[in-house]
């Protein structure tokens, strides 16, 4: 891979008595897609709220394309090219999938022309095929969709933006079987164009070895395992997550 497009070091991030990241490294080149495997409660959401500016870190500095950068807010993350599909999707259930699909544009703020709305409509059903997803009524509040719809929407928004640092937390929670082999298929489209950068958080092993040209595994708020997926194997991984677990168990027993 050529230069990073993204660098975190030592980055801490304590709530009150729970410390979430101790002392987190981690990059990300141009083009690459990096997974991001963890237990639940390991801190990979909130590397990833640190990395797309929802939340500042306590200590530890972040460098975004070369440049160190304090990321004020989620709009200045968006400025720079960075942004992330939450695992709550942050859609609005009463606005309806047009409405979602620019909900950070100013239009909908505002009342909006016959034309400017059947463009957006033509926008909104363009970055739903490219993703593959079946959504027949744009008109309808997303509150009535299903969860996998919902998914794909938030999906279909961050990848038709001009992000080029897309950061996808769980995308395919979500998901049936058929509508998360799209996501993965979008995935794997982006990847081969390499115009983007990508951080997908998972728990499927086997997607990640699949989709991501690197894996990181980060235990107890640390990144503990980084190495390109072609040299590991759900085996090794495995092995380590297990390991880790019987430590713990063993630090609980005293
Ligand atoms: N806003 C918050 N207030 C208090 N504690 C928090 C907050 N956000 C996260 N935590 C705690 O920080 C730790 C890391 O949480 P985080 O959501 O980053 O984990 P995760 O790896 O994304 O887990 P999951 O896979 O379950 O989503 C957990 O112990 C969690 O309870």
């Amino acid at each position: 891979m050529s230069e990073d497009v993204l660098r975190v070091e030592n980055v801490a991030k304590r709530f009150g008595p729970v410390t979430a990241l101790h002392d987190v490294n981690l990059h990300l080149g141009k083009g690459e897609v990096l997974g991001l495997l963890g237990d639940n409660g390991a801190g990979k959401s909130t590397l990833i709220k640190i990395i797309s500016g929802f939340q500042k870190p306590d200590s530890g500095k972040l460098f975004v394309k070369g440049d160190e950068t304090e990321l004020r807010s989620v709009d200045h993350a968006r400025s720079l090219g960075i942004d992330c599909v939450y695992q709550d999707l942050a859609l609005v259930n009463q606005l309806d999938v047009v409405q979602n699909m620019f909900l950070r544009r100013e239009q909908v703020h505002r009342p909006i022309p016959f034309l400017a709305r059947k463009r957006m409509r033509e926008q909104t059903r363009e970055a739903l095929d490219e993703i593959g997803v079946n959504v027949p009524r744009l008109g309808v509040p997303v509150a009535r969709l299903s969860g996998g719809q919902r998914q794909a929407i938030a999906v279909a928004r961050t990848v038709h933006s001009d992000a080029d640092i897309i950061l996808l937390d769980e995308p395919l929670a979500a998901m049936g079987a058929k509508e998360g082999a799209m996501i993965l298929d979008v995935v794997a489209r982006l990847r081969a164009e390499g115009k983007v950068s990508i951080i997908m958080i998972a728990h499927n092993y086997v997607h990640v070895l699949e989709s991501c040209d690197r894996v990181n595994l980060i235990q107890d708020g640390e990144i503990t395992f980084d190495k390109p997926t072609g040299e590991t194997s759900v085996e090794e991984l495995n092995e380590i997550v297990v390991e880790e677990y019987r430590r713990a168990r063993a630090r609980a027993a005293g």
